[in-house]
């Protein structure tokens, strides 16, 4: 399976719908508008943060057991970044360090199950696919989606939150280590808006693939 990476509005779910559809493939998506706890989150993080990455997890469990089966099914997005994200609510007081624990603890716990074998329940991707967007596009894109809850003008403290997660994503992309890996360009190629720039970014990845031997 490919895993989508990348912070939020970097384009995710556009790509994955992209990709599904370019190889014919399956896309399997993390649900915004039926998750009951993302807009308690947005209201109050340090009451909802450690329900949200429970919530989480489970489902990108499921998603990653519904995936298996094509080595070119898409998930929107991988499971190995909501620590990342809990961290960084977590960098700004938002949650404990005991929180983070008994999340990472749990997490890895599970993760344990995770083999390459073919019998293997729950795989490491076969390709994690990041896109990486500047802090600005982010901040557009975010806007121009326009979900209430994520809005800046909603909760001024979203600002720096979004401004630390952009920064700490390039790190966390360059030490990930799970799985061969691809990053694209999400300022240079907006893959949304212009059809050549979604044929350029889908031949980088038909690339990536076919020297994996994906396909
Ligand atoms: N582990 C997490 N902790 C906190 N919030 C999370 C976590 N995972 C996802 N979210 C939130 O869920 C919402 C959707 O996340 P995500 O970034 O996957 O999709 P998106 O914003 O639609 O991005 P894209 O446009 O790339 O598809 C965002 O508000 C994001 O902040």
């Amino acid at each position: 399976m490919i895993v989508l990476s990348g912070t939020i509005g970097a384009g995710k779910t556009s790509l994955t719908d992209l990709l599904a559809d370019h190889f014919g493939s399956n896309a399997y998506y993390e649900s915004v508008d039926d998750n009951p706890i993302l807009p308690l989150f947005y209201e109050d993080q340090k009451k909802y943060g450690f329900l949200l990455q429970n919530y989480f997890l489970n489902k990108r469990m499921d998603n990653i057991r519904d995936a298996q089966g094509s080595q070119l099914n898409v998930i929107d997005r991988s499971i190995y970044e909501d620590l990342l994200l809990f961290q960084t609510v977590a960098a700004q007081g938002r949650a404990t360090d005991v929180e983070v624990d008994i999340y990472r603890d749990l997490l890895d716990n599970m993760m344990e199950q995770v083999d390459f074998s073919d019998q293997a329940v729950v795989k490491t991707p076969d390709l994690l696919v990041f896109i990486h967007v500047s802090f600005d596009t982010m901040l557009a894109r975010i806007q121009k989606r326009g979900r209430d809850f994520e809005q800046i003008e909603h909760d001024a403290g979203l600002y720096d939150y979004y401004k630390m997660l952009n920064e700490h994503y390039s790190q966390w992309f360059e030490a990930y280590d799970r799985s061969p890996k691809l990053m694209i360009d999400g300022d240079e190629f907006d893959f949304v808006e212009d059809v050549n720039a979604a044929d350029s970014v889908l031949a980088l990845i038909d690339q990536k693939v076919a020297d994996l031997g994906l396909k």
